[in-house]
């Protein structure tokens, strides 16, 4: 994958209207323009940090992890001295990642113990009802 453009702090303060707004969150430079009318919590609060680092305001509201996956697509480069952790965005990475705890929720049957499962799905029912005629049979007075 190609490097990302280093940008030193001086070059993303250049960047700091609703006409060409950038940002940096966790090392990572982004540009926003396109997001300011979208951004859920209004552009003003956005452009109060134009040009400058911006991770602290970003942690402090809680966003979302949705909101932290967001912040990938808009990456143009990194700070310079910033370790970042690179994501490829043609990778299902974040996605799968954010998804994993919830998914493994719903994975019940796997493997070898579908098999088991079903059987018993299928027979338990069946036994208990058995049972309850044997037993009606067996109580019930016959005349
Ligand atoms: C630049 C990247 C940013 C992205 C992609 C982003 C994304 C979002 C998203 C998706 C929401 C909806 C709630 C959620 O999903 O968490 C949101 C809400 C909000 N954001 Fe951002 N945001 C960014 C930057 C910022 C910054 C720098 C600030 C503050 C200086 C900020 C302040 C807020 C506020 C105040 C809300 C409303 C929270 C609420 O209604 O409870 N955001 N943002």
């Amino acid at each position: 994958m190609a490097e990302p453009r280093v940008f030193t702090l001086s070059q993303v303060a250049q960047h700091r209207s609703n006409k060409d707004c950038w940002v940096v969150i966790n090392g990572r430079v982004l540009d926003v323009t396109k997001f300011l009318e979208e951004h859920p919590g209004g552009e003003e609060v956005i452009l109060e940090v134009a040009g400058k680092e911006a991770t602290k305001q970003f942690d402090a509201i809680g966003h979302s992890k949705a909101a932290q996956n967001m912040v990938l697509k808009y990456q143009v480069g990194v700070l310079e001295g910033a370790k970042v952790e690179e994501v490829d965005m043609n990778d299902d990475v974040v996605d799968m990642e954010s998804n994993s705890k919830e998914m493994s929720a719903f994975v019940i049957k796997d493997g070898a113990n579908y098999k088991s499962t079903s059987f018993y799905e299928f027979f338990v029912p069946l036994l208990v009802a058995a049972l309850y005629f044997g037993y009606r049979c067996l109580t019930v007075p016959q005349y």
